[in-house]
């Protein structure tokens, strides 16, 4: 019955926008097909061959760009549903900064069998409830104590590839041994426990991350397969996504089973710590982000068991796959540049004490190239609004737009604009040192408004303190050149196959 209604809704929403969007700015034919019924259904990409659908997609929006100029938004469709692009400024600005339309578009319900409920996903009141919650665990004493644990990993992790290095290993793959790093990190500051590197559940957690990117992305290009869930889990690829979906939450589970225990041992001095420093934003110990969740769960009862494991799914996702393609990234770019990676040295030997946090303030060229990196290859490339209410106010003006449209935020797009970035395509970090002002919706890696990143902050102390780390004790050739690589971009961006570097000490 549900997905009956389900059905039925989704025609009368189809027909309701075709009506919206009478005399709006449709691709043009010969660019992308703009049939009654199929749209341009058969003429993306095949989302299985990796990379193409990101250059595709730039494609279209570039020529579409040069024919209407820049202000409206674009449509295009693919099957009968509509997708509106937003790819200038007062467009980002009325969606981004908007109180009301904060709903995220039907594509992330693809997320839920896996991701739950929880803060990326939800709307409305939970939402609220869940980001106001979780917002304490990010204040800046508690981000102080993530840096400790951070340190620890991060210094681990340099033993370890020296002790490779002398082994007689030289070319190494970034992106496997960021992705280890920064699992590993979240793991710690997030969850309270070290993984054991060469653990095979986590090697399977890493993995299964990857394959179900890959088929979610499988399903997103396919309107055939955007029935509800009920249905999807009936074709073959619904019946491997959910196998997946079983080890992922075994993993996590196993984690939360672990931290549950402790928790529980904890005595009323130990609980009542964690309520200060939470309140406070004090911190006497090292506290994992998870202490938090358990306590509004235990103690204060405000989310349930469900909530718990929805955002523990959440911030393990969220907190290291976008890290580790900022950091492959950034240490491609920065070490195929010689004069950017002298003056990072130079940096570097500057004010690089005992490794505080507060060292981490003055790593102020370090940051440029981090900026840098997440411009030309912003991590989460694209992200998606449900609108709720139109017009949309930007203070250029008044954008209008169907009440139902699902609308796409390419950030990769906008961070491209030669209108916004001189010389858009080049790794300059020095840009981001002049004064010029720039309209603060042209760079969006972390979206803006607020539903952008919570974990912000983090993942930048995250990003100084490995690149600064690892640069400074070791020296690395890159294998190949940034514009060889092909960018997959499997709802988080990341080089394919793969990020070859020689290091040597
Ligand atoms: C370079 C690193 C990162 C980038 C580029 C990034 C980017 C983003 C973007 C673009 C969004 C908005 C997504 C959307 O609207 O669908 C987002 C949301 C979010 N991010 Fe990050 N992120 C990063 C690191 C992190 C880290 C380290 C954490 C956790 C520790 C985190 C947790 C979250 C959460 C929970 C949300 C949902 C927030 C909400 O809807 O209220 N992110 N991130």
């Amino acid at each position: 019955m549900q997905a009956k209604m389900g059905k039925v809704k989704f025609i009368f929403f189809i027909i309701e926008i075709k009506k919206d969007m009478r005399g709006a700015t449709l691709t043009d034919p010969d660019l992308f097909p703009n049939h009654w019924l199929i749209g341009g259904l058969f003429d993306a990409p095949d989302p299985n061959e990796i990379g193409i659908f990101r250059t595709w997609e730039m494609r279209i929006l570039n020529q579409m760009q040069k024919r209407h100029g820049e202000i409206g938004p674009i449509y295009i469709f693919l099957g009968l549903t509509p997708f509106t692009f937003f790819h200038e400024t007062p467009c980002l600005e009325s969606l981004l900064r908007s109180q009301v339309n904060r709903e995220k578009n039907f594509g992330y319900g693809f997320l839920k069998p896996w991701l739950g409920d929880g803060i990326l996903i939800s709307a409305g009141k939970k939402w609220q409830h869940r980001r106001r919650n979780l917002n304490s665990a990010f204040h800046f004493n508690i981000l102080n104590s993530y840096f400790i644990m951070m340190r620890e990993i991060v210094d681990e992790y340099k033993v370890s590839l020296s002790k490779r290095i002398k082994a007689g290993i030289k070319d190494f793959e970034f992106h496997d041994e960021f992705n280890k790093l920064s699992l590993q990190i979240i793991n710690y500051t997030a969850m309270g426990s070290k993984l054991d590197y060469n653990d095979p559940l986590a090697e399977t957690y890493r993995k299964d991350v990857d394959r179900i990117k890959r088929s979610l992305r499988v399903r997103a290009n396919n309107p055939l397969l955007w029935f509800e869930n009920l249905f999807f889990k009936l074709t073959p690829e619904g019946r491997k996504q959910l196998k997946i979906i079983k080890r992922l939450h075994k993993f996590t589970d196993a984690i939360l089973d672990t931290r549950v225990k402790m928790f529980k041992n904890l005595n009323k001095e130990e609980i009542q710590e964690i309520k200060e420093s939470y309140e406070a934003g004090k911190i006497k110990r090292s506290l994992p982000f998870l202490d938090n969740l358990l306590y509004s769960h235990f103690e204060q009862k405000e989310i349930d068991w469900e909530g718990v494991k929805e955002e523990m799914e959440v911030f393990m996702f969220a907190g290291h796959d976008t890290t580790t393609a900022t950091s492959v990234f950034g240490l491609q770019f920065i070490t195929e540049n010689e004069e950017v990676l002298a003056k990072v040295l130079k940096e570097q030997d500057e004010i690089y004490g005992d490794s505080e946090m507060d060292d981490l303030k003055s790593m102020i060229y370090l940051e440029q190239c981090i900026k840098e990196t997440l411009r030309l290859r912003a991590p989460v490339r694209e992200y998606f609004r449900q609108i709720d209410q139109s017009p949309l106010q930007s203070s250029e003006g008044e954008i209008h737009i169907s009440s139902k449209a699902s609308v796409s935020i390419i950030a990769d797009f906008i961070h491209h604009s030669e209108k916004h970035f001189e010389n858009a395509f080049k790794f300059d970090p020095s840009r981001w040192a002049s004064e010029k002002r720039r309209h603060p919706y042209a760079f969006i890696p972390f979206s803006a408004g607020p539903r952008n990143c919570i974990g912000q902050k983090f993942a930048m102390i995250e990003l100084k303190l490995v690149l600064a780390t690892i640069l400074r004790n070791f020296k690395f050739q890159p294998k190949a050149k940034s514009e060889q690589m092909v960018i997959a971009s499997d709802f988080i961006s990341s080089p394919w196959p793969g990020c070859w570097i020689s290091v040597s000490q």
